[in-house]
């Protein structure tokens, strides 16, 4: 796991849009998984800004959602599915029709889970995907006590994380109880992991995923398994980490060669 502490959101963007646009450049079909939230729309900005000026091209990606909503009518604007169209995917030159989310409206859920897992995996896999992290310390919709070899299922949001998403509705209660989400067994299968995680809110999490125990307790912990892992984190996310300034060291001592 390469822990990256950076002073600014910008220097954050950065560093995960050249890691995407690596990807993009490199691979003949590239397969990019994407994430809601927050935290990763400084890097969507980045993104479409090289888009637009100076020509990074998306035509031939693919891209996957992490998670949907369930009981959200289709088209809501703060399904998942319409805030990746708004605040990326619509705006770059990818297809619509490469664009695929959890099917949060499927009279089977179960069965969409699965019908999502056999789509990625048809797809050759996800070459990056792009995470955030819940203040519980969740990623994708994987709340704590998620197996850690899960699949994309149906799942149920805490409190905590309906409260944190509140802000995104007109009101707590307009906020679903259901989602269908990437399982972290499914997460774990993308060839790099890409964290971003900023603000005071994030530091307790931040720790417990990269220096507690691997435990359902913390989701995110997983991906200490995982052998290819960047955490992009800013001073406020990473004031918990005992290593901290090691995280520095090692970071400043990179070869400029290496990337992410
Ligand atoms: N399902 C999403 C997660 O993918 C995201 O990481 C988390 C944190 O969001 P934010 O970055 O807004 O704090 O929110 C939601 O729960």
């Amino acid at each position: 796991m390469e822990i990256v502490i950076l002073d600014s959101t910008e220097r954050i963007a950065s560093a995960a849009a050249d890691a995407v646009e690596q990807v993009l450049r490199t691979h003949e079909t590239p397969v990019l998984g994407l994430a809601t939230g927050s935290s990763p729309l400084p890097v969507y900005r980045e993104i479409v800004r090289r888009h637009t000026e100076d020509g990074l091209s998306l035509a031939h990606a693919r891209a996957f959602l992490l998670d949907e909503y369930v009981g959200l009518p289709h088209g809501h604007p703060e399904s998942y599915r319409e805030v990746i169209r708004r605040e990326l995917t619509g705006l770059v030159d990818i297809p619509a029709a490469s664009v695929q989310g959890p099917d949060g409206g499927a009279d089977d859920v179960a069965a969409a889970g699965r019908r999502y897992d056999e789509a990625i995996h048809a797809a050759g896999g996800v070459d990056l995907q792009l995470l955030g992290i819940g203040s519980d310390g969740h990623i994708a919709f994987n709340e704590p006590g998620s197996s850690l070899a899960s699949r994309t299922r149906l799942k149920t949001l805490t409190e905590q994380t309906r409260q944190d998403n509140a802000r995104f509705f007109d009101h707590v209660d307009d906020v679903p109880y259901h989602v269908l989400t990437q399982g972290l067994g499914t997460i774990m299968e993308a060839r790099h992991l890409v964290l971003v995680a900023t603000g005071e809110g994030k530091a307790e999490a931040v720790a417990a995923m990269v220096e507690g125990p691997v435990s359902q307790v913390c989701p995110a912990s997983v991906t200490q398994m995982h052998p290819h892992v960047s955490v992009l984190l800013d001073e406020a996310a990473a004031s918990r980490l005992r290593l901290a300034d090691y995280y520095r060291h090692t970071y400043a001592h990179k070869p400029a060669w290496q990337g992410l």
